[in-house]
Protein backbone atom coordinates (compact mmCIF):
# COMPACT_ATOMS: atom_id res chain seq x y z
CA UNK A 1 0.00 0.00 0.00
CA UNK A 2 1.50 3.61 -0.72
CA UNK A 3 2.36 5.37 2.28
CA UNK A 4 1.65 9.44 2.31
CA UNK A 5 3.51 11.70 3.15
CA UNK A 6 1.41 13.84 6.02
CA UNK A 7 0.22 17.05 5.00
CA UNK A 8 1.69 20.26 6.57
CA UNK A 9 0.86 24.00 7.35
CA UNK A 10 4.11 25.94 8.00
CA UNK A 11 3.36 29.56 9.53
CA UNK A 12 5.87 32.37 8.45
CA UNK A 13 6.71 35.07 10.23
CA UNK A 14 7.45 38.08 8.49
CA UNK A 15 9.35 39.95 10.71
CA UNK A 16 12.10 37.49 10.50
CA UNK A 17 11.70 35.20 7.26
CA UNK A 18 11.56 32.57 9.53
CA UNK A 19 9.07 29.63 8.53
CA UNK A 20 7.83 27.32 11.16
CA UNK A 21 8.10 23.04 10.28
CA UNK A 22 11.23 24.01 7.99
CA UNK A 23 12.95 21.13 7.56
CA UNK A 24 16.49 23.21 6.58
CA UNK A 25 17.53 26.24 6.27
CA UNK A 26 20.78 28.36 5.41
CA UNK A 27 22.44 31.62 6.01
CA UNK A 28 24.27 33.63 3.02
CA UNK A 29 27.05 35.89 5.01
CA UNK A 30 28.50 38.84 3.37
CA UNK A 31 31.70 37.29 2.88
CA UNK A 32 29.95 34.37 1.19
CA UNK A 33 29.26 36.78 -1.63
CA UNK A 34 32.86 37.65 -2.55
CA UNK A 35 32.56 38.34 -6.50
CA UNK A 36 29.41 38.54 -6.52
CA UNK A 37 28.94 42.07 -6.82
CA UNK A 38 30.70 44.56 -9.72
CA UNK A 39 32.66 46.90 -7.20
CA UNK A 40 35.19 44.50 -6.09
CA UNK A 41 36.77 47.68 -3.90
CA UNK A 42 33.68 48.67 -2.38
CA UNK A 43 33.05 45.16 -0.97
CA UNK A 44 36.50 45.19 0.44
CA UNK A 45 35.74 48.20 1.93
CA UNK A 46 32.89 46.77 3.38
CA UNK A 47 34.18 43.36 4.69
CA UNK A 48 35.57 44.80 7.77
CA UNK A 49 31.74 45.86 9.58
CA UNK A 50 29.63 43.51 7.45
CA UNK A 51 31.75 40.29 7.04
CA UNK A 52 30.10 38.18 9.70
CA UNK A 53 26.78 39.54 8.90
CA UNK A 54 23.53 38.16 6.85
CA UNK A 55 22.93 39.00 3.64
CA UNK A 56 20.35 36.52 3.02
CA UNK A 57 18.83 33.58 4.77
CA UNK A 58 16.38 30.45 3.60
CA UNK A 59 14.29 28.41 5.24
CA UNK A 60 13.01 25.58 3.91
CA UNK A 61 10.32 22.56 3.28
CA UNK A 62 11.72 19.53 1.24
CA UNK A 63 9.42 16.35 1.61
CA UNK A 64 11.07 14.68 -0.80
CA UNK A 65 13.54 15.12 -3.71
CA UNK A 66 11.27 12.72 -6.20
CA UNK A 67 9.85 14.03 -9.44
CA UNK A 68 6.35 15.56 -8.40
CA UNK A 69 6.71 16.81 -5.32
CA UNK A 70 7.78 20.22 -4.66
CA UNK A 71 10.09 22.23 -2.35
CA UNK A 72 8.64 25.57 -0.97
CA UNK A 73 10.18 28.26 1.83
CA UNK A 74 11.07 31.10 2.34
CA UNK A 75 14.12 34.27 1.50
CA UNK A 76 15.14 36.68 3.52
CA UNK A 77 17.28 39.45 2.64
CA UNK A 78 18.76 42.42 4.24
CA UNK A 79 18.77 45.76 2.40
CA UNK A 80 22.12 47.39 1.46
CA UNK A 81 24.18 47.80 -1.32
CA UNK A 82 27.88 47.10 -2.47
CA UNK A 83 29.11 50.29 -4.30
CA UNK A 84 25.80 51.49 -5.76
CA UNK A 85 24.68 48.03 -6.54
CA UNK A 86 21.91 46.38 -4.85
CA UNK A 87 22.44 42.87 -2.45
CA UNK A 88 21.01 39.97 -4.51
CA UNK A 89 21.21 36.15 -4.41
CA UNK A 90 23.57 34.66 -6.24
CA UNK A 91 21.45 33.15 -8.70
CA UNK A 92 21.22 30.16 -10.67
CA UNK A 93 19.30 27.95 -13.63
CA UNK A 94 17.82 25.20 -12.61
CA UNK A 95 19.99 21.93 -12.87
CA UNK A 96 16.86 20.16 -14.76
CA UNK A 97 16.30 23.71 -16.80
CA UNK A 98 12.92 22.80 -17.54
CA UNK A 99 11.96 23.21 -14.26
CA UNK A 100 10.08 26.75 -13.14
CA UNK A 101 9.37 28.34 -10.23
CA UNK A 102 6.50 30.76 -8.40
CA UNK A 103 7.64 33.49 -6.29
CA UNK A 104 5.11 35.53 -3.74
CA UNK A 105 6.35 38.52 -2.20
CA UNK A 106 5.30 38.79 1.07
CA UNK A 107 7.43 42.00 2.52
CA UNK A 108 9.77 44.72 1.02
CA UNK A 109 10.68 45.93 -2.44
CA UNK A 110 12.33 43.45 -4.75
CA UNK A 111 12.97 42.91 -8.24
CA UNK A 112 12.91 39.75 -9.89
CA UNK A 113 16.18 39.55 -12.71
CA UNK A 114 15.62 36.98 -15.26
CA UNK A 115 18.02 35.78 -18.07
CA UNK A 116 17.16 32.92 -21.23
CA UNK A 117 20.09 30.82 -22.30
CA UNK A 118 20.43 33.37 -25.66
CA UNK A 119 20.84 36.73 -23.18
CA UNK A 120 17.42 38.04 -22.77
CA UNK A 121 16.88 39.85 -20.02
CA UNK A 122 13.15 40.55 -17.87
CA UNK A 123 12.77 42.10 -14.46
CA UNK A 124 10.02 42.05 -12.88
CA UNK A 125 8.78 43.49 -9.55
CA UNK A 126 8.71 41.49 -6.65
CA UNK A 127 6.74 43.64 -3.80
CA UNK A 128 4.16 42.03 -1.08
CA UNK A 129 1.08 40.18 -2.80
CA UNK A 130 2.78 40.00 -6.68
CA UNK A 131 3.27 36.39 -7.83
CA UNK A 132 6.14 36.39 -9.75
CA UNK A 133 6.50 33.04 -12.24
CA UNK A 134 9.95 32.13 -13.44
CA UNK A 135 9.35 30.19 -16.21
CA UNK A 136 11.47 27.14 -17.65
CA UNK A 137 15.07 27.69 -18.54
CA UNK A 138 15.46 31.41 -17.23
CA UNK A 139 18.28 31.91 -15.30
CA UNK A 140 16.75 33.95 -11.58
CA UNK A 141 18.18 36.08 -9.12
CA UNK A 142 16.27 38.32 -7.07
CA UNK A 143 17.30 41.64 -5.52
CA UNK A 144 16.44 44.18 -2.71
CA UNK A 145 15.55 47.49 -4.19
CA UNK A 146 14.31 48.72 -0.86
CA UNK A 147 15.09 50.18 2.19
CA UNK A 148 13.50 46.97 4.46
CA UNK A 149 13.76 43.60 4.84
CA UNK A 150 12.58 41.84 1.39
CA UNK A 151 10.56 38.20 2.42
CA UNK A 152 9.35 35.93 -0.27
CA UNK A 153 8.13 32.91 -0.33
CA UNK A 154 9.38 29.96 -3.26
CA UNK A 155 8.25 26.87 -4.90
CA UNK A 156 9.75 24.68 -7.28
CA UNK A 157 9.60 21.01 -8.72
CA UNK A 158 11.92 18.76 -5.95
CA UNK A 159 13.90 17.38 -8.66
CA UNK A 160 15.00 20.74 -10.33
CA UNK A 161 18.06 21.20 -8.65
CA UNK A 162 20.64 24.13 -9.05
CA UNK A 163 23.38 24.85 -11.64
CA UNK A 164 25.02 28.26 -9.94
CA UNK A 165 28.07 27.89 -12.74
CA UNK A 166 26.23 28.94 -15.58
CA UNK A 167 26.03 32.61 -14.38
CA UNK A 168 30.39 32.44 -13.64
CA UNK A 169 30.72 31.01 -16.72
CA UNK A 170 29.40 33.94 -18.42
CA UNK A 171 31.00 36.66 -16.42
CA UNK A 172 28.19 37.24 -14.27
CA UNK A 173 24.48 37.81 -15.69
CA UNK A 174 23.83 40.46 -18.67
CA UNK A 175 22.51 43.23 -16.61
CA UNK A 176 23.36 44.53 -13.21
CA UNK A 177 20.19 46.85 -11.03
CA UNK A 178 22.28 50.00 -9.45
CA UNK A 179 20.93 52.82 -7.33
CA UNK A 180 19.89 55.40 -9.88
CA UNK A 181 17.84 59.00 -9.49
CA UNK A 182 15.09 58.15 -6.95
CA UNK A 183 15.10 54.52 -7.54
CA UNK A 184 17.33 51.56 -9.01
CA UNK A 185 18.36 50.94 -12.70
CA UNK A 186 19.37 48.31 -14.96
CA UNK A 187 22.56 48.35 -16.69
CA UNK A 188 24.90 46.18 -18.67
CA UNK A 189 27.47 43.81 -17.47
CA UNK A 190 30.07 44.48 -19.95
CA UNK A 191 32.02 41.63 -18.64
CA UNK A 192 29.25 39.30 -19.56
CA UNK A 193 29.52 36.82 -22.51
CA UNK A 194 27.11 35.28 -24.48
CA UNK A 195 27.01 31.01 -23.94
CA UNK A 196 27.35 29.26 -26.98
CA UNK A 197 25.08 27.34 -28.79
CA UNK A 198 26.25 24.09 -27.65
CA UNK A 199 25.64 25.25 -24.31
CA UNK A 200 22.23 26.00 -25.38
CA UNK A 201 20.92 23.13 -26.99
CA UNK A 202 22.51 20.88 -24.67
CA UNK A 203 19.64 23.32 -21.88
CA UNK A 204 17.08 22.91 -24.32
CA UNK A 205 17.65 18.96 -24.95
CA UNK A 206 17.60 17.69 -21.80
CA UNK A 207 13.66 17.36 -22.05
CA UNK A 208 13.50 17.72 -25.90
CA UNK A 209 11.56 20.58 -25.43
CA UNK A 210 11.55 23.19 -27.86
CA UNK A 211 11.16 27.22 -26.55
CA UNK A 212 8.48 28.99 -28.28
O1 LIG B 1 20.02 29.78 -4.44
P1 LIG B 1 20.37 31.25 -4.54
O2 LIG B 1 20.53 31.73 -5.95
O3 LIG B 1 21.49 31.65 -3.66
O4 LIG B 1 19.10 32.05 -4.04
C1 LIG B 1 18.32 31.64 -3.02
C2 LIG B 1 16.92 31.50 -3.48
O5 LIG B 1 16.73 30.54 -4.52
C3 LIG B 1 16.28 29.31 -4.01
O6 LIG B 1 17.42 28.47 -4.12
C4 LIG B 1 15.14 28.68 -4.67
O7 LIG B 1 15.38 28.38 -6.01
C5 LIG B 1 15.80 29.59 -2.66
O8 LIG B 1 16.51 28.84 -1.78
C6 LIG B 1 15.99 31.08 -2.49
O9 LIG B 1 14.83 31.78 -2.83
FE1 LIG C 1 15.39 28.50 -8.42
Amino acid sequence: MTRLFEPIGCKVDLSTGAMANATGSYQKRFRDLDGLYADAAAFEAMRATWGERIVYEVSEFRPTDQSGDLIFGVTRMAPGRVGDEYFMTRGHIHRQADRPEIYYGQKGHGLMLMESPEGEVRILPMDAQTVCYVPPFWIHRSINVGDDDLVMLFCYPADSGQDYEIIARSGGMRSRVVAGDGGWRQVDNPDWRPRDAKLISALYGQSGMVPA
